[in-house]
């Protein structure tokens, strides 16, 4: 996969290319300002030294305060700027991140988007593309800062006494060893945690989205322990990880800063030969305290870079999926007629259209039926360009599909899903989305003739109700008949039904019908219906077996020649008997 080739780092440098002037600005600051924050050292050296040489000009130690006062002023001045300009990059970097993913869903099969499942797209693009912050934000300026300056201390301290500089670095080999043994099991670790705490997240949304369920099948015990299980093995994730961490972690947090354990006694002893000046030796204490403590602060963001690769692996994983290829410039569409050629499908693993050929006339009514699963609704996708089609070719107007751009389809294309989401906003925005623009009188009139302006109108805000999330405030059947209403409005020349009365009782089917009839006239409809009553009158019925067609023919004609169809009649027309009965 094209993300393994690409290193977490060139991904963050291809993220942070277009704001690198923002990120070079920011680590001048830092370094600036960390070498501000070691600049004191040296001034706190001079006074030492001039203290234990017996200097008592008052003038001198006020001079060398105030010295230090306005550069540990200046050093968080410096801290300051440089976190200003590095978080408005990285945030810049965030928003074009998620952009990038959302514009990606779009260009990506949409049955892959459908087949994922929202949480987990929502993780991503909202929890874990803003956990790229830290690391951009601080790591960046900060790291490269604490860096740049610990080496600096060194070089100078080589300069002023090579001894006293290898002495203060005697504890850094066995600091290094206990950070490598923590670093050595860090990502398997970070990755199982990761995995846990993924499985958590996917436990508390099936509780909370099929509490319903649950409630009424008094499952609740089992599914809180589900839950709960969950929540405890993320959590032994993280206190195994911790724990195994731990001893590594704080012998290198002991053994890092103790530079004195090498200075003291050395330089004692170099002092005592008369081999090193007093000055020397102090200077050399106090730069040895200066080297750790930014190199420590290095260390704490070992944190960070070892998440970073996790959360930057799930963000290329999404971006480097192959997008469906489909041209830019509109296609010249000679009609709505829509040929599929050999048609085979997948999904993953199982086989669900074989080898499937089938002519659907412009402005005529052709029905999908067959039992449950034989693949009706695959094939309505397919033609909707929900998922690209791997063999075969389906083509509209005598193009094939994928010379068409998904805009085009879109716009041609009508598809009325088994369930439709509406989003959380006014019932009168949802059905303007079938034709944004549309005046207040379209969309009256577009439910009025798919039958739900009386509905409506006895909501307490009318057109004003809220839907609620994913269109939780409505029922099935309302919620069936605003998107009826929806692609009403978008008048497209081709019109896919997918169960559209599977909510409705007698009653309402009715309404939906004669709406339907209103919707299609003059245009390509192709319709999948379980209750056989509703399409008897199309011009064309596709028996569909297995993924693949065993019969097409109008309804009469199935009725003599094709077993499936018999069975499947006689099937409906007890049901509405016994239904008939039932209600009589
Ligand atoms: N998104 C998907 N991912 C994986 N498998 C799927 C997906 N959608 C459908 N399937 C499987 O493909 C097969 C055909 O499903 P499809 O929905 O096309 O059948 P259908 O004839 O429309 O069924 P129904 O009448 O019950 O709606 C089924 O076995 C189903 O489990």
């Amino acid at each position: 996969m094209q993300n393994e080739a690409k290193s977490t780092i060139s991904w963050l440098m291809e993220f942070a290319a277009p704001h690198k002037s923002g990120y070079i600005a920011s680590v001048l600051c830092a370094v600036i300002g960390v070498a501000l924050s070691l600049a004191p050292y040296y001034f706190v050296g001079q006074m030492i030294v001039q203290l234990i040489r017996g200097g008592k000009e008052l003038s001198f130690y006020l001079l060398y305060g105030l010295v230090i006062t306005v550069l540990w002023l200046l050093r968080y001045i410096f801290h300051g700027i440089s976190t200003n300009l590095s978080h408005k990059a990285t945030f810049a970097v965030i928003s074009e991140v998620r952009l990038r993913l959302t514009a990606k869903l779009t260009r990506l099969p949409m049955g892959y988007v459908l087949n994922t499942p929202s949480g987990a797209l929502k993780n991503i693009i909202v929890e874990k593309v803003d956990s790229i912050e830290p690391t951009l934000a601080h790591i960046v300026p900060e790291m490269s800062a604490n860096i740049l300056v610990s080496v600096s201390v060194i070089i100078y301290l080589l300069a002023v006494d090579p001894r006293m500089a290898l002495a203060s670095l005697i504890t850094i080999p066995l600091g290094l060893v206990c950070y490598m043994a923590m670093m050595s099991t860090y990502e398997a670790q970070f990755k199982n945690y990761v995995a846990k705490n993924k499985h958590l997240n996917a436990t508390a949304v099936e509780y909370i989205s099929g509490i319903e369920v649950i409630k009424a099948f008094n499952q609740s015990a089992a599914s809180y322990e589900k839950f709960t299980t969950a929540a405890r093995e993320a959590a032994d994730s993280a206190i195994d990880w911790m724990r195994s961490n731990l001893w590594y972690f704080s012998a290198a947090m002991s053994v890092f800063p103790a530079v004195l354990v090498g200075v003291l006694p050395i330089g004692c002893l170099l002092y005592m030969n008369g081999n090193l000046p007093a000055d020397t030796f102090i200077l050399a204490i106090i730069l040895s305290l200066g080297i750790i403590g930014p190199l420590i602060t290095t260390m704490s963001y070992s944190d960070d870079l070892g998440k970073i690769s996790t959360v930057i692996g799930d963000i290329a994983e999404i971006l480097s999926l192959p997008d469906m290829e489909r041209p830019e410039t509109a296609a010249h569409l000679a009609g709505f007629d829509i040929a599929l050629h050999k048609v085979s499908f997948a999904y993953e693993q199982q086989q669900v259209l074989r080898d499937v050929s089938l002519r659907i006339e412009a402005n005529s009514v052709t029905a999908l039926v067959g039992p449950s699963g034989s693949g009706k609704s695959t094939l309505a996708k397919l033609i909707a360009s929900l998922w690209d089609v791997p063999v075969g070719s389906i083509s509209i107007g005598g193009v094939d599909v994928k010379q068409i751009p998904l805009s085009q389809i879109n716009a041609n294309i009508s598809y009325v899903a088994q369930d439709n989401f509406l989003f959380d906003e006014t019932i009168r925005n949802n059905i303007r989305l079938g034709k944004p623009g549309a005046s207040d009188q379209e969309v009256e009139r577009a439910a009025r003739e798919s039958g739900c302006h009386e509905f409506i109108m006895q909501l307490p805000r009318g057109y004003e109700t809220p839907c609620g999330g994913g269109g939780g405030h409505l029922s099935g059947g309302e919620r069936q008949r605003i998107a009826i209403a929806r692609a009403m409005l978008k008048n497209a020349p081709i019109v896919i039904l997918d169960e559209a009365t599977a909510y409705t009782d007698p009653e309402n089917e009715a309404v939906i019908q004669a709406a339907v009839a209103k919707l299609v006239a003059g245009k390509t409809l192709i319709v999948i219906a379980h209750r056989l009553s509703t399409i008897t009158d199309s011009d064309k019925i596709v028996v569909i077996e297995n993924g693949a067609i065993t019969a097409e023919g109008k309804h009469e004609e199935l009725l003599a020649l094709c077993p499936l169809y018999q069975k499947m009649w006689s099937a409906h027309i007890s049901t509405k008997d016994r239904i008939k009965e039932a209600l009589a």
